[in-house]
């Protein structure tokens, strides 16, 4: 079954939706968890370093907390699998270093790629919104198997610029953004709690049900659901693919 919709823009989550769950768990996490003791340690001056350093501490609620103590709280934060924005930050450097040298590759479903370019053709933007940091994201689109997608994508929006992927309020913060009326823009995800929130600031959403992966039993809610972008149709400016 197809899910047909008009719209300008389609706002994309990556994990579990574009791409596997397994693949970041199993290949992203391990690379940042070795690398995280030497990037305190080494480049805590750089901004963005020093600035997740900080979030850590407030975190903790200990402004003094020494840097062992900041490295394990982010392994604890990796094993919980918590979407913490300056856990998310400091992968994010790590990341695209990785990507840059060619250690790491990117993974998209194979129902994905072609989706994006037919969308992008009919004239639909294409934006990401990711617990992933917009660095992380930058990196990942354009270290796909099938090369740079960046040159498809409008824009992308992490839980820094835009904020936490359950609040309506970083929906509107993005419709503002990218300057799209709400009902105009779709959201596709796997967690409920986000396509939630995308629909209480007026967006469009379809849940994104991929069998294996770790919503798949759980499912979508009350919300429209595709288990793959082939079974989503998009209409932009003109064509309907
Ligand atoms: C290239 S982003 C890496 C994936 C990641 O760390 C993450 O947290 C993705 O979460 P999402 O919001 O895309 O489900
Ligand atoms: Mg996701």
């Amino acid at each position: 079954m197809t899910a047909s919709f008009a719209v300008d823009a389609v706002v994309l989550d990556i994990e579990g939706t574009t791409s596997a769950t397994g693949f970041v768990v199993d290949v992203l996490y391990p690379y940042s968890r070795a690398r995280f003791g030497a990037l305190l340690a080494e480049r805590g001056g750089e901004p963005a370093v020093a600035r997740a350093i900080e979030q850590v501490r407030a975190e903790l609620g200990d402004p003094g907390a020494g840097l062992d103590r900041v490295e394990e709280t982010l392994h604890g934060w990796l094993d919980e699998d918590r979407k913490a924005t300056p856990l998310k930050t400091l992968q994010g450097v790590i990341w695209a270093e990785g990507f840059a040298a060619g250690d790491l590759v990117a993974h998209f479903y194979d129902d994905v790629v072609p989706a994006l370019r037919a969308w992008h053709a009919a004239g639909v933007r294409l934006y990401v919104y990711s617990s992933g940091s917009v660095a992380a994201q930058r990196a990942w689109f354009a270290s796909s198997p099938a090369g740079d997608l960046l040159p498809l994508v409008s824009g992308l929006f992490d839980t820094e610029n835009a904020g936490a992927k359950q609040e309506p309020g970083s929906y509107r913060r993005i419709a503002a953004e990218t300057g799209v009326a709400p009902g105009r823009l779709l959201f596709l995800s796997d967690r409920p709690g986000e396509l939630d929130a995308a629909r209480a600031a007026g967006w469009l959403a379809v849940g994104v049900r991929r069998p294996g992966e770790p919503y798949f039993e759980q499912g979508v809610g009350d919300h429209v659901e595709a288990g793959s972008f082939d079974e989503i149709s998009v209409s932009g400016s003109g064509s309907t693919v």
